[in-house]
């Protein structure tokens, strides 16, 4: 469509000038007499351009571009007022009403063919230009929706992922309260109510209960649930030490202590400082030492070994231990007093069968925690595998049914559990078929269980000061004729 043209003078000649040239290249041209018939026609025929006469009888030409621009609908129409060379004007004043241009009579028709040809692409650039905005506004607005109904939705994803995962948090520590140690037993979950009411504390935990019962376990979760969790736990195994070690190790050395101390070593109370020190297997602690780790616990003060400076710690004690200190008191072989001081809140890790419930989600957990490394993943635990692994009475405890997991994921080809070659069968039931009966037990059992017990303690000392008979109260024949009858012998 070509773009139409205004033109507004009140001499017929400069509209009959205008009119033609402007004809000639292929604009529409409308044409009035005076500034009120003017805003008549822009009004209705929205020219592309005006080229408004200043000196008119009537409405002058300002006043004509005053109206019009005051106008939203005719506002953005660019209008060219045209003048006489001798015409005295304020030019600027029509640039005030908002004209784009200035063009002089007589017409110089190739500089007015060039002004109305600029002004036109301008507005046409102009026009462009708004039309984009406004696709671009509706793109914005459009996005705009969009998004805010997907963050609607993600919103409500959000909270819904929210109550999931407290849920989810909430079960697993309605299930323990302890994410690594599993369990289902009544009798051990209040073993963990112990743990979690003395953890923030800085008493000593005693540990007591079989190997393999979790014992080591117990000791981190009051490590990690104090206030001392963000220092070290240092553990030692009084078991594994030879009794000669067990000083400087705890207690560290100066150099030239004894032979072999080279130089200055750091002991592991030292190393617990503001932390918490693990003494498992405390039983095994060499009775000389003991009264060093009595003073150590009641006033936080030793020397190392070869060493007069007395050193101060802070540390918190947790000791463990799988024999019945008692009898080692009984003994002699443990001093009362430590044991008063270690004694102060014991918690007993109960043995596997006497939890058994827990047995399809330890071998859930172990399947779990081995199968990754060993490239198996079991979905199926038939009820046989379960069946039989409650029947079996796990002496080794829980590190014993783990080890069986272990092995038995290796023999596990497919996405279910096989136990291979487990016979489920306690290699002590070949010396003495009593103990393959499983819980509970009956008089005989209890009485041979105890009485290996206290063999163990004494290291088979039958008789004499410190021998099982004076411990079980019985003359030593006596307890020889019930070992034969039990079928007990030192191993
Ligand atoms: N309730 C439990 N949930 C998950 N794993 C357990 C649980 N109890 C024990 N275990 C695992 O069984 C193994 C033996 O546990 P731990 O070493 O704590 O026993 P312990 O009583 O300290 O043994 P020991 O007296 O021989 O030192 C560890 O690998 C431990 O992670």
């Amino acid at each position: 469509m070509p773009a139409s043209i205004l033109v507004v003078d009140d001499t017929p000649h400069n509209i009959s000038i205008l009119f033609d040239a402007l004809t000639h290249y292929g604009y529409r041209v409308l044409a009035e007499r005076d500034g009120k018939s003017a805003i008549e026609q822009v009004r209705h025929a929205q020219p592309d351009l005006i080229m408004l006469d200043v000196m008119m009888p009537g409405m002058n030409g300002f006043e004509t571009c005053r109206q019009l621009k005051q106008n939203p609908a005719t506002a953005d129409i660019p209008v060219i007022f045209m003048t006489a060379l001798t015409e005295s004007i304020d030019k600027i004043n029509g640039f005030n009403m908002g004209a784009v241009d200035y063009i002089t009579k007589p017409f110089q028709l190739p500089e007015v063919l060039a002004r109305v040809q600029t002004h036109l692409s301008i507005r046409q650039m102009r026009l462009d230009l708004q039309t984009l905005n406004e696709q671009l506004e509706q793109r914005v607005l459009e996005r705009t929706e969009a998004l805010s109904r997907a963050l609607t939705e993600l919103e409500t994803l959000k909270d819904q992922l929210q109550a999931e995962n407290s849920y989810l948090r909430e079960e697993i520590s309605q299930t323990t309260g302890f994410s690594e140690i599993v369990t289902q037993s009544p009798t051990f979950r209040r073993v963990l109510t112990k743990i979690e009411q003395v953890a923030p504390t800085n008493t000593t935990v005693l540990i007591l209960g079989e190997s393999g019962t979790g014992k080591e376990l117990l000791a981190r979760a009051i490590h990690q649930r104090s206030g001392r969790k963000t220092k070290p736990l240092v553990k030692v195994n009084c078991a594994a030490l030879p009794p000669t070690l067990i000083e400087s190790e705890l207690f560290g050395h100066e150099k030239g202590a004894f032979t072999g101390a080279i130089n200055q070593k750091i002991g592991r109370f030292e190393l617990a400082q503001n932390g918490t020190i693990f003494l498992d297997e405390i039983g095994e602690m060499p009775l000389d030492l003991q009264s060093k780790l009595l003073r150590v616990l009641q006033e936080g003060e030793f020397e190392r070994v070869g060493g007069t400076k007395t050193l101060r710690v802070n540390v918190r004690v947790l000791a463990a231990t799988n024999r019945d200190l008692e009898v080692e008191i009984a003994n002699g072989r443990f001093r009362e007093d430590l044991y008063y001081r270690l004694n102060v809140f014991p918690v007993k890790s109960f043995p596997l069968r006497e939890r058994k419930e827990d047995i399809p989600l330890l071998v859930r957990h172990f399947c779990d925690k081995h199968g990754p490394d060993l490239n198996r993943r079991i979905e199926v635990i038939p009820a046989r595998v379960i069946e039989k692994l409650t029947a079996y009475n796990w002496p080794g405890n829980i590190r014993e049914l783990e080890n069986i997991i272990e092995r038995s994921l290796i023999s596990s080809a497919g996405r279910q559990l096989e136990l291979g070659d487990w016979t489920g069968t306690d290699w002590r039931d070949r010396k003495n078929p009593l103990a393959r009966r499983v819980t509970p037990l009956t008089l005989e059992e209890c009485e041979r269980e105890h009485i290996v017990a206290v063999l163990e303690s004494t290291h088979w000392k039958v008789s004499g000061d410190h021998g099982a008979a004076r411990i079980l109260d019985v003359i030593p024949t006596t307890l020889e004729s019930k070992m034969k009858k039990l079928g007990i012998a030192r191993p």
